[in-house]
C-alpha cells in the first residue's frame, strides 16, 4: 500500500458546472481505480478557470443593479474548493459505491500560508478565468485593472499573484483523515492563500500554483507518491516536434539538466516538472510521476508517464 497525492489538471475537471459534472464521472473512475489497488489516495485540484469565473460574476454582480456586496479574491477561492470538492466527493462517492468500496471521501476547506513578502506579488504569472482576443484583453485592463498575459500561444487571460506555498493550515485535519481511512480532497486551487498575523491567517488574493501546493502537502503527510495527472502520457523533451522523445524514468539530475535546456513551457509543464523535483528531494525515496489522467493506473505500474527519482 502507497500513500499518493494526485494533483488533477485542467483536463480532469474542464471549464464550464456543465463540462465538469460531466468529466469528473471519468476523472472518479482513474483515482478510484487507485484506491481499489489498496492505495491512500490524497485529491488535489486546480481552479484556474472557476475562479476567475466565480471572481467575474460577483464583480459583475456588484457593480450591476443587483447590487451585491463585494466579494473578496480569497473568498472566490474558497468558493472555488467547494464548488469543485461537490462535484469530485459526489463522484467519487458514487464511483466507490459501484467498486464496493468501504470509504468515504470529503472536501477540507484549505488554508495555505504564503510569505507577505513574496515577491510573486509583485509580478503577477497566474492565469485565471477564460480566454480573451488581445483587444477584448486591452480593454478589460482599461476598465477593471486587470494584469493580462498572453497564455501559450492559447489567448490572453487575467494573471494573478502567485505566490509560494510554506505551509498547509489543515495538514493534521488531512492526515487524520487518511488514518482512519477516508479520501480528503485537500489544497483545491493550490489552497486559500493566507498570510500570518500573530494568531490570526488573512486571506490575500492570489492563486497559487497547485502542483507546487500538491508537492507541499505530499511532502507534510508523509506521501510515498506525488501524481501530477495531465493530459498528455509524459514529459518530452523536444515537445511538439519531430525531434519530440517521452521521458520515462528519469533522475532529478538529469532533469534538471533539461530544465537548464529550456525543454518545458512555462506556466504549464515547467511548474509541473519544478513541483515534483521538489518532492522527489524533500527524501530518499519518494517518487513523482506525471502522467494523463486516463493512464493513472498504468503509471503506478510503471507503464505509462514520466517517473522522477532522487
Ligand atoms: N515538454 C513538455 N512535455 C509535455 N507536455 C508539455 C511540455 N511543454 C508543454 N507541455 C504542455 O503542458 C500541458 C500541461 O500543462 P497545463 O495544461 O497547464 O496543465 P494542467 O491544466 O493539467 O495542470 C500539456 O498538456 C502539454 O500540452
Ligand atoms: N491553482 C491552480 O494551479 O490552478 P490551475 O491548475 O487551474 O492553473
Amino acid at each position: 500500500m502507497s500513500r499518493i497525492v494526485v494533483a488533477l489538471g485542467g483536463n480532469a475537471l474542464g471549464k464550464t458546472p456543465v463540462e465538469q459534472l460531466k468529466l469528473v464521472q471519468n476523472t472518479a473512475k482513474s483515482l478510484v481505480d487507485l484506491i481499489a489497488k489498496g492505495n491512500e489516495v490524497i485529491i488535489a485540484h486546480g481552479n484556474g478557470p472557476q475562479v476567475g469565473m466565480i471572481n467575474l460574476a460577483m464583480q459583475t454582480a456588484a457593480t450591476s443593479e443587483a447590487n451585491t456586496p463585494e466579494m473578496p479574491f480569497p473568498e472566490c477561492g474558497a468558493m472555488s474548493q467547494g464548488y469543485i470538492g461537490f462535484h469530485l466527493q459526489n463522484a467519487i462517492g458514487e464511483e466507490l459505491k459501484n467498486q464496493q468500496i468501504d470509504k468515504h471521501v470529503a472536501t477540507v476547506v484549505t488554508q495555505v500560508v504564503v510569505d507577505r513578502d513574496d515577491e510573486a506579488f509583485q509580478n503577477p504569472t497566474k492565469p485565471i478565468g477564460s480566454f480573451y482576443s488581445e483587444e477584448e484583453a486591452k480593454t478589460l485592463v482599461k476598465e477593471k485593472g486587470y494584469s493580462v498575459k498572453e497564455d501559450s500561444g492559447r489567448g490572453f487571460r487575467r494573471v494573478v499573484p502567485s505566490p509560494k506555498p510554506i505551509d498547509v493550515v489543515e495538514k493534521d485535519i488531512v492526515q487524520t483523515l487518511i488514518e482512519a481511512g477516508h479520501v480528503p480532497i485537500t489544497v483545491g486551487g493550490g489552497g486559500i492563500p493566507v498570510i500570518k498575523d500573530g494568531n490570526k491567517l488573512i486571506g490575500v488574493p492570489a492563486v497559487i500554483d497547485k502542483d507546487f501546493a500538491s508537492s507541499k502537502i505530499a511532502e507534510l503527510i508523509e506521501a510515498d507518491y506525488l501524481f501530477i495527472l495531465t493530459a498528455v502520457d509524459h514529459v518530452s523533451i523536444h515537445f511538439n516536434t519531430p525531434e519530440q522523445i517521452d521521458l520515462e524514468r528519469i533522475s532529478v539530475n538529469q532533469i534538471e539538466a533539461h530544465i537548464k535546456e529550456g525543454h518545458f513551457a512555462e506556466g504549464s509543464m515547467l511548474p509541473k516538472v519544478e513541483a515534483a523535483i521538489k518532492f522527489a528531494k524533500s527524501k530518499a525515496g519518494r517518487v513523482a510521476v506525471i502522467a494523463s489522467l486516463e493512464k493513472a493506473k498504468d503509471a503506478l505500474e510503471g507503464n505509462s508517464g514520466t517517473t522522477i527519482t532522487l
